[in-house]
């Protein structure tokens, strides 16, 4: 990757030359000690997690949503047990990190009072990042306000390299920068991309879902493009010597044995250039971060404009995050029980599942619908994706699993799925385990 290296030390170099290369300044804060309530297992405040009440007017709006119209309200009851969050660790309750967060807010308030690069950037950040680098095995970190700006901050870095290096013109077509993107990619990564394609900074191609041997087509009809998603991207990365970005928001604290994602799991930490992540998924907090060597977030810190534009994360919920990754350190028994939990289910139904996310596609928008209010009678509080989210006819109800449930939910989840589960309803019904 030494072509890449050597492309963002030149932009790097533009920037300096032009007085417009931005690093952060931080406050100083006296960032608490790692927390040390940690435990062995799951405690009452795991039920915090996945035990939630509705107020009584939604409830009645979602029972109605899409149904026959009775005029009278149904008696259910108002309390649900949560299988659509994405607090896979269950980490959200946790008494660590709720105090951490108290703790932080009574000390130094809520308000980071500005950007990164203004004001809001502190030591608890830069404590966090350094946190983040060594469980993603990289030279360092970006804190974002989101998992969403973290991807755009990357896309506009990127896109910042071909139009820096032609000074004052677009990049002709052939200086562009080729982006190529899985069909699926999450809303940050479309939204950053159609973004750097407006501004004539990079062309784009979409390859089928995890198809690699489109991409392998792709890639040889534009050799000089870089980038991609593991073990066969890692292998087309070393064929073509493109930049290989990840969006590791899933995968984050619940793969690998220290909870350091989907390259971990894999072993490929070393072939991965730029990870993306949220610390609203399995660290159960806010934020987004991206992790990748010191010169590119030096580039990303300076030209991310979803970065340098938007208020840094409020002290409190960087304290959470702290806490956060050390529960994670120190509750392993967590990641296992999450993957006993994605075990069990798949004993339960028969089905082939590779992660705590579940799709039942059921197809119809009237039929997920209706399996959705089904779900709620049950006591169940599972979405039906519709479109324009999914495409016509495989709406489904996406199923996520916490490791805060206990098997007791999960087994009485099952006993209300069954009409959709394949055995028991038409070929059209089918069941697929979401990738990480
Ligand atoms: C794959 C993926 N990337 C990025 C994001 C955005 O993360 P955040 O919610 O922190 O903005 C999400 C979450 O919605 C996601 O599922």
């Amino acid at each position: 990757m030494a072509q890449w290296d050597a492309l963002v030390d030149a932009v790097l170099a533009r920037l300096a030359s032009r007085n417009l290369l931005r690093a952060t300044r931080p406050i100083a804060l006296a960032p608490s000690p790692a927390p040390a309530e940690t435990f062995a297992g799951p405690g009452p405040w795991d039920r915090a997690a996945v035990e939630i009440q509705l107020d009584r007017a939604t409830l009645h709006q979602w029972l109605a949503e899409g149904g026959e119209a009775t005029g009278q309200e149904e008696e259910v009851d108002d309390k649900f047990i949560l299988f659509s969050g994405n607090d896979y660790m269950g980490l959200s309750s946790h008494p660590a990190i709720r105090k951490a967060a108290v703790k932080a807010a009574q000390e130094y308030g809520m308000g980071p009072r500005g950007s990164a690069l203004i004001c809001g950037y502190t030591t608890y950040h830069k404590l966090v990042e350094e946190s983040l680098a060594e469980l993603k095995k990289k030279e360092d970190c970006l804190l974002c306000p989101t998992g969403f700006s973290a991807n755009m901050a990357v896309m506009t870095a990127l896109g910042s390299v071909s139009s820096l290096l032609s000074v004052g013109r677009k990049p002709a077509e052939g200086e562009r920068i080729a982006v190529f993107s899985d069909a699926l990619n999450h809303a940050s990564i479309i939204d950053g991309i159609r973004l750097v394609e407006r501004q004539q900074e990079v062309v784009a191609f979409v390859y089928k879902h995890c198809d690699m041997h489109h991409l392998d087509l792709l890639l040889l009809f534009s050799m000089d493009g870089d980038f991609a998603p593991l073990p066969e991207l890692v292998k087309l990365r070393r064929k073509y010597g493109f930049l290989l970005v990840i969006d590791d928001a899933h995968g984050t604290l619940v793969c690998g044995e220290n909870g350091g994602g989907a390259p971990e799991l894999f072993g490929c930490e070393n072939d991965i250039d730029i990870s993306v992540g949220t610390l609203s998924k399995a660290a159960g907090c806010q934020g987004g971060f991206i992790v990748c060597s010191n010169r590119w977030k030096r580039l990303i810190q300076s030209r991310g404009r979803s970065f340098i534009f938007s208020t840094a994360l409020p002290v409190p919920v960087v304290a959470s995050v702290h806490a956060a990754l050390h529960v994670s350190k120190k509750e392993r028994w967590r990641r296992s029980v999450i993957w006993r939990h994605v075990q069990y289910f798949a004993s339960l139904t028969k089905l082939d599942l590779t992660s705590p996310i579940i799709s039942i596609v059921v197809g119809s928008e009237e039929a997920a619908l209706r399996a959705g209010r089904h779900m709620l009678r049950s006591g169940f509080h599972v979405t039906p994706i519709r479109p324009p989210t999914v495409p016509q006819n495989s709406c489904r109800l996406r199923i996520t699993l916490s490791a805060s449930h206990s098997l007791d939910d999960i087994k009485r989840l099952v006993d209300a799925l069954s009409p959709w589960l394949p055995d028991k309803h038409d070929e059209q019904t089918y069941v697929m385990a979401s990738k990480l």
